[in-house]
């Protein structure tokens, strides 16, 4: 998100002022603005379409993400979740289809959708050469947020997610894993209703990987909603409440992790879907068997 338009005064801002008390009253951490209220789907893809050089890519993809659920995307590499993810959430313009946010049309209505997600893409280049903390504070800015609410929680944000040692070191010195923690950062530092993260626990150490499932189920349980994709299917299966199955640019299945897994793990229901493919027997042999 940090490279997203600067959203109009009348949607981030206000909207942090006029909850601004109530937001510190409220336990440590992000609050989630008006999480909880209105009707429809947090997300919903209808029919998205992606080509590139006349190779389609997402085929006619549609999804419905419930308000309020921690919903999982996975699939195996190529599958298209990126570049769903990337249309769902105004990076990458769709050949086909529509994305609204939270009822507000992703291209549309952009400074809409926009002002109430967070987003963590996968490889998109941050501005390294700020500091972790200096990247927050200018995210915060873009969004129009009062500095004596947006300076206490980058620094609140950089304790949580152990980065306040590297607060003042610049993100192109961050590792892979920091890289992540500082994304995700500044995808909840306005507190939005949707968060969009791409591989959120990727190269991200175990303990701050429970950090972050720590704040996740906290966000969800005070009213947002996550969209997170994973290769991880443990993680999937632990964390999400739903999940997608999308292989060659389509959903597969899409419904609750319970259902989805009943009588196994996700694991395994992923390769019946997907189709496992194994080495034959013969080969690799120059490999040593
Ligand atoms: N900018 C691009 N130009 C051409 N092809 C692309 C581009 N971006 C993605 N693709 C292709 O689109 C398909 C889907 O890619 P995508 O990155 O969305 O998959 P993914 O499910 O996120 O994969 P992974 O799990 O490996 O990250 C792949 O075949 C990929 O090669």
């Amino acid at each position: 998100m940090t490279a997203s338009p600067t959203p109009r005064r009348s949607t981030p801002a206000a909207s942090s002022r006029s909850t601004a008390s109530s937001c510190r009253a409220r336990a440590r951490g992000p609050c989630v603005t008006d999480g909880a209220r209105g009707e429809g789907p947090a997300l919903e893809l209808v029919g998205l379409v992606k080509e590139f050089r006349g190779r389609r890519v997402v085929h006619g993809l549609s999804l419905s993400v419930p308000r309020g659920s921690l919903f999982g995307m996975v699939g195996p590499n190529g599958a298209g979740k990126t570049t769903t993810l990337s249309m769902a959430t105004g990076l990458l313009r769709p050949d086909g289809g529509t994305a609204r946010v939270l009822g507000h049309d992703v291209w549309a209505d952009p400074a809409a959708a926009k002002a109430v997600m967070g987003v963590s893409p996968d490889g998109l280049r941050l501005f390294e050469q700020l500091s972790g903390r200096e990247l927050l504070h200018y995210v915060a800015d873009l969004r129009r947020m009062p500095v004596e609410e947006s300076r206490p929680r980058a620094e609140e944000l950089l304790a949580v997610l152990d980065l306040a040692a590297d607060a003042n070191t610049v993100v192109a010195d961050y590792s892979a894993g920091m890289v992540k923690k500082i994304s995700l950062a500044a995808a909840l530092i306005h507190a939005p209703r949707l968060l969009v993260l791409d591989e959120p626990f990727e190269a991200v150490d175990p303990v701050s990987g429970q950090t972050i499932r720590t704040i996740l189920r906290r966000y969800v349980g005070t009213g947002g909603t996550v969209v997170m994709s994973s290769h991880v299917m443990e993680l999937v299966e632990g964390l999400c409440d739903r999940v997608a199955v999308v292989a060659g640019g389509r959903v597969l299945a899409d419904d609750t992790v319970g259902a989805l897994t009943a009588g196994g793990s996700l694991h395994e229901r992923f390769l019946e879907l997907v189709g496992a493919s194994e080495v034959s027997g013969d080969g690799l042999t120059w490999l040593g068997g």
